[in-house]
């Protein structure tokens, strides 16, 4: 399986380049050459496999000769084997129609940890191979950044520096990043929002002179690597509810778009999905990209979904790809129109592309607040205020005859203010993070500047 790039310039790479590699030299994010569909008589074996065992179904055909077969079902053991539930993504029915897949169960208590737990492993294995060093470098709304700290945390051959905007993240994020008292690990507190911190990420890709000399590695979901691992949990709720067989769609909770682009993948590989609906807070730039056509950036508003702060969505370029027919030179354009003037119009057959597989919706600021009151009035489910997104925006888009699944992204515990407000229940932490608020914190405040961000990581980073 080869790997090119939306840009249509960098080099074409193989899966353990391309997981290495993360953001493509010409700017753009690697995507399948092709999308494999999943045999009928795999779909078939599905049915009687564990999670271990689907996600190893599911991803077999995009890691090409990677791993073998024993290897690669090891790491997926290893991986998934600290999660606090037998199911992995347990599936729970809320009504009738509509259901939620808890993907908050892993140790960081984020959907993150599905993915960020298996490069993790899979990361460790190749470098190990190889004898190589790498600096990975992370920009997080919260969750991205706890999540790679817990499964790169205390490796000798790398570094994890993580950028996350000061102030603008929860406190139990914010404890989980600063907290880990490893020496690879670097908890960089960025004086801007989330969309500066991306941006800084993006700039240190496209600076060679840097990227060479740290051996610089991504885990955001601009390695495509994320994106296949989250693949597998879509597949898994089809299974659940109709043996891979049965139409459904899926409500996610959107800011960058690589948990909903992964559903994406999951129905070109041939899983029957109708609707993907893209749930977003106040930063709603995907709805009225996907509703009007104008993908226009405008000012983060800080919300109590801090997780979805964000307007520049970085996997978004994956779908523009496919939309415009796989046109690296037509990306391009529309990202330098980006760059520009902060906005670019999607041409029509891409927008008829984007609407025939994807709907959006929005929710105040009210409405989340609303929601998690209202999940747990009616179905007695404590729920973040991401999560809580989904289920509203899930239930305004249910079409009865077709079951939808609404992604529950992050644990309640890791926003237990908005969840008190609403509810007037404060969630506990589980017991394996309990003291988490008596660890002492390490953490670097860090102006909202490149050439600053980089000479602290070049500083930081062990040699
Ligand atoms: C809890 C939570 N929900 C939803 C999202 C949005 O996911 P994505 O960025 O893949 O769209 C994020 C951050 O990415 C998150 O941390
Ligand atoms: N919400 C994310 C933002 C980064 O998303 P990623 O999926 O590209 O890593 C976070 O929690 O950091």
């Amino acid at each position: 399986m080869n790997y090119i790039s939306t840009r249509g310039t960098a080099p074409v790479l193989n899966f353990e380049d391309t997981m290495l590699t993360g953001l493509a030299r010409d700017g753009g994010l690697y995507v399948p050459e092709e999308v494999p569909v999943l045999a009928p008589e795999v779909v078939e074996k599905l049915h009687w496999e564990d999670y271990e065992g689907m996600a190893f179904h599911v991803m077999k055909p995009f890691i090409g000769d990677t791993f073998t077969d024993d290897e690669f079902k090891a790491i997926i053991a290893r991986a998934y084997a600290d999660f606090g539930h037998a199911a992995r993504a347990p599936v729970k029915q809320l009504r009738h129609g509509l259901w939620m897949m808890e993907l908050f169960h892993g140790p960081t208590l984020a959907f993150k940890d599905f993915a960020m737990q298996l490069i993790g492993q899979m990361f460790q294995a190749v470098l190990a191979r190889r004898g190589e060093r790498i600096t990975i470098v992370g920009a997080t709304s919260g969750d991205t950044g706890s999540a790679a700290i817990e499964a790169f945390r205390g490796l000798d051959n790398v570094d994890v520096c993580i950028l996350f905007p000061h102030g603008r993240v929860s406190e139990v994020q914010r404890r989980q990043m600063t907290t880990p008292s490893e020496a690879n690990v670097h908890a960089l507190a960025v004086e801007g929002t989330f969309d500066d911190c991306q941006r800084h990420l993006k700039d240190m890709f496209a600076d060679d002179a840097f990227r060479d000399e740290v051996r610089l590695a991504a885990v955001n979901s601009i390695n495509w690597a994320r994106v296949l691992a989250q693949v597998v949990y879509y597949w898994w709720a089809a299974v659940a509810l109709g043996d891979g067989k049965r139409r459904m769609s899926f409500t996610v909770p959107t800011g960058n778009f690589g948990d909903i682009y992964a559903g994406f993948i999951a129905k070109r590989m041939g899983l029957d999905i109708e609707r993907l609906v893209v749930a977003t807070n106040q930063n709603d730039i995907l709805r009225r990209a996907i509703m009007t056509g104008r993908y226009e950036v405008g000012e983060v508003r800080p919300s109590i979904s801090p997780s979805m702060d964000i307007q520049v969505s970085s996997n978004f370029e994956r779908l523009l790809f496919d939309a415009l027919g796989r046109d690296g030179a037509a990306v391009s354009g529309l990202m330098n129109g980006l760059r520009q003037s902060g906005g670019f119009t999607i041409p029509d057959a891409a927008q008829d592309y984007i609407r025939r597989h994807f709907d959006a919706s929005s929710t105040s600021e009210e409405q989340t607040s609303a929601e998690i009151a209202e999940s747990h009035a009616q179905f007695g489910e404590l729920v973040c205020p991401h999560s809580a997104i989904g289920i509203e925006v899930a239930r305004a888009h249910q079409n009865i005859s077709v079951p939808m699944v609404a992604l529950a992204t992050a644990h309640p515990a890791k926003f237990p203010d908005a969840v008190e407000q609403a509810t007037g229940i404060r969630p506990p932490l589980p017991p394996r993070m309990a003291d988490l608020f008596d660890r002492a914190e390490r953490v670097t405040r860090v102006a909202n500047d490149l050439g600053q961000i980089q000479a602290l990581i070049e500083e930081r980073r062990r040699k």
